[in-house]
């Protein structure tokens, strides 16, 4: 069967952008412009030249694309003027890109209300400004803004003003359904409809994802007859974000009938580093990943209940809808209460500690984390935390180092110049092979803003633990959740630490307590405790 050839159009250096929250520096951009071509996209839309300056500056020295053709955004132009003299679009156009995406009303209500001009003028600026690129050497995309809701307005003006950009030689029309409230049925009927009239390869699907349905929007438009698909990396965009491409593109490739039908620029090979690439624009953001992202999230194929664990460990197939290697992520038997014997052997296995099945040991172990668990310990979050204590039952667990002692003050005081600062303070006294080290810290960092007391006693611990101050000294704090949970009539204090590396390796410890310095002291002693394990057993 000959299948019918897609084209993936991302927008997250433009749409993405528009995400609240998201600033993208030049530099971003194009490691993310460069990402994108790597993966095999068809077009990368880099920004809006003119809009800003760190568009502009991005486009004026654009990457090299190898792939991917660049794309420019902009808008069509403003009535009253020509197209070659609406400085908007000039400022587009001088950026010299191979393509260029320009937004335009196709809803009369808009063109009404927010343009304030007739519609005739609506039409004639759609026609001249697509006309104007082509006369350039273009290649003319047109982003038919609000369609949906103007379609169903006004079905006539809205295949008007569609009409009037492919007669003026755009490559592609864009049905966008900007406000993101059209449902998947209702996309799929609208572009049917559209298609019937307009054949071929030239019609584009951009959805957001303000009832969620933005992929499904986009797939149910395809099916439709769309033949590209605009989409952003983790569905960034304006208010709730745009069709994911992360989901899009493994759905395309992996799942049938979409893989028989359709063929996409991305090959298959390419899949295994939709993960890496996920967590590189969260990495970009400084954003934790979500973890239950669709294919690249790292509890996308976790399978904590003790049925699923018993049968992924005969055969993955049980419960897995695809590979997790095909895009780069990977299989995780999380321990926790919903954990049997299967669950734990192969945690175990994968922290490459090995046990019997019929070890006496194994029982006491699991008896432990759920009496833990009960009491407010999160195993199935902190890998790390389970396997020091997996080691304790198992005799494994080495002493590296003994707290002696903590103490933490938290001051509230004038400054030098005469600021109210509040300031912690924290002593530690750890024994190392009989020898006693006391260290203090405070929590001011070096701009002279308090960092919390819990942030004093992670430097105060770190500061000095004799020999084994090397092998922690690349380790930072990169994530600290508290929770207050109830215990029986007790209100408790769960605090989840995640550390990481030089190497950039991540792992998470737990720490429960009444008192919240004391369950983050916890949870820090077993993130060096677990560097420790793992780099000198190494
Ligand atoms: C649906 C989308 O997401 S489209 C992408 C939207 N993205 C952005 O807006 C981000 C970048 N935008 C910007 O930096 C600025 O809005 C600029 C530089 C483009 C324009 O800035 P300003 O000239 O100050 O205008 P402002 O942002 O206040 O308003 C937009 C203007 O464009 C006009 N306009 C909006 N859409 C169109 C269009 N398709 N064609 C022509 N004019 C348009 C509006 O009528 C308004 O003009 P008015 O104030 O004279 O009524
Ligand atoms: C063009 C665009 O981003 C939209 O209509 O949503």
């Amino acid at each position: 069967m000959t299948r019918t050839r897609l084209s993936l159009f991302d927008t997250t250096l433009r749409d993405g952008q528009q995400t609240q929250g998201v600033d993208f520096s030049g530099d971003d951009k194009r490691k993310i412009a460069l990402a994108l071509d790597a993966l095999g996209l068809d077009y990368v839309e880099g920004g809006w030249p003119g809009a800003n300056p760190t568009d502009s500056e991005f486009f004026a020295n654009a990457p090299v694309l190898k792939h991917a053709t660049f794309t420019a955004f902009g808008m069509t132009k403003r009535a009253g003027r020509s197209a070659a003299n609406d400085d908007v679009l000039a400022e587009v156009a001088n950026a010299g890109t191979p393509a260029v995406c320009l937004v335009g009303k196709s809803y009369d209500f808009h063109v009404e209300t927010a343009l304030g001009i007739t519609l005739d003028e609506n039409v004639a600026n759609i026609s001249e400004s697509i006309a104007h690129l082509v006369g350039l050497g273009r290649e003319a995309l047109f982003d038919a803004e609000h369609f949906f809701d103007g379609y169903k307005a006004n079905p006539d003006y809205a295949l008007r003003c569609l009409d009037a950009a492919m007669e003026a030689g755009a490559r592609w029309v864009v049905l966008c359904d900007t406000n993101g409230g059209t449902l998947p049925d209702e996309i799929a009927e609208i572009t049917g409809a559209v298609a019937r009239r307009l054949p071929g390869d030239r019609l584009g699907i951009h959805t957001h994802n303000d009832t969620e349905t933005a992929v499904a929007g986009a797939l149910a438009a395809v099916d439709a007859g769309a033949r590209q698909i605009q989409g952003t990396l983790n569905g960034l965009g304006e208010r709730c974000g745009n069709a994911n491409l992360v989901s899009i593109i493994p759905t395309l490739l992996l799942k049938e009938p979409w893989a028989s039908r359709y063929e996409v620029s991305v090959p298959k090979d390419r899949l295994p580093g939709l993960s890496g690439l996920s967590r590189m624009l969260d990495e970009l953001l400084n954003r934790a990943p979500d973890r239950h992202a669709p294919y690249v999230g790292a509890a996308a194929f976790a399978h904590k209940a003790g049925l699923h664990a018993s049968a992924i460990i005969k055969d993955p197939t049980t419960y897995e809808h695809i590979p997790p290697e095909a895009v780069g992520n990977e299989r995780v038997i999380p321990m926790s209460n919903q954990a049997g014997r299967s669950n734990l052997l192969r945690r175990l296995s994968e922290a490459g500690i090995s046990a019997e099945k019929s070890d006496p040991r194994l029982s006491r172990l699991l008896q432990d984390v759920k009496d833990k668990e009960d009491r407010g310990f999160s195993y199935d979050s902190a890998e790390a935390s389970f396997q020091l204590l997996a080691r304790a039952h198992l005799g494994l667990r080495r002493k590296f180092f003994d707290v002696e002692r903590f103490r933490v003050t938290v001051e509230r005081r004038h400054n030098a110049m005469k600021n109210l600062v509040t300031v912690s303070e924290a002593v530690v006294v750890v024994n190392v092979d009989g020898s006693r080290f006391i260290s203090a810290s405070e929590s001011l960092d070096e701009a002279g803003s308090d960092q919390g007391p819990v942030n004093a006693l992670s430097k105060a611990l770190s500061k000095d633990l004799g020999k084994y101050d090397a092998a922690i000294a690349d380790m930072r704090l990169v994530d600290f959740k508290v929770r207050i949970l109830s215990a029986g009539t007790e209100a408790i204090t769960r605090v989840l630490l995640e550390s990481c590396d030089g190497e950039g390796r991540r792992w998470t410890t737990v720490g429960v307590s009444a008192n919240i310095v004391d369950a983050s002291f916890q949870a820090l002693i077993d993130a060096i405790d677990f560097k420790l394990h793992r780099d000198t057993d190494r």
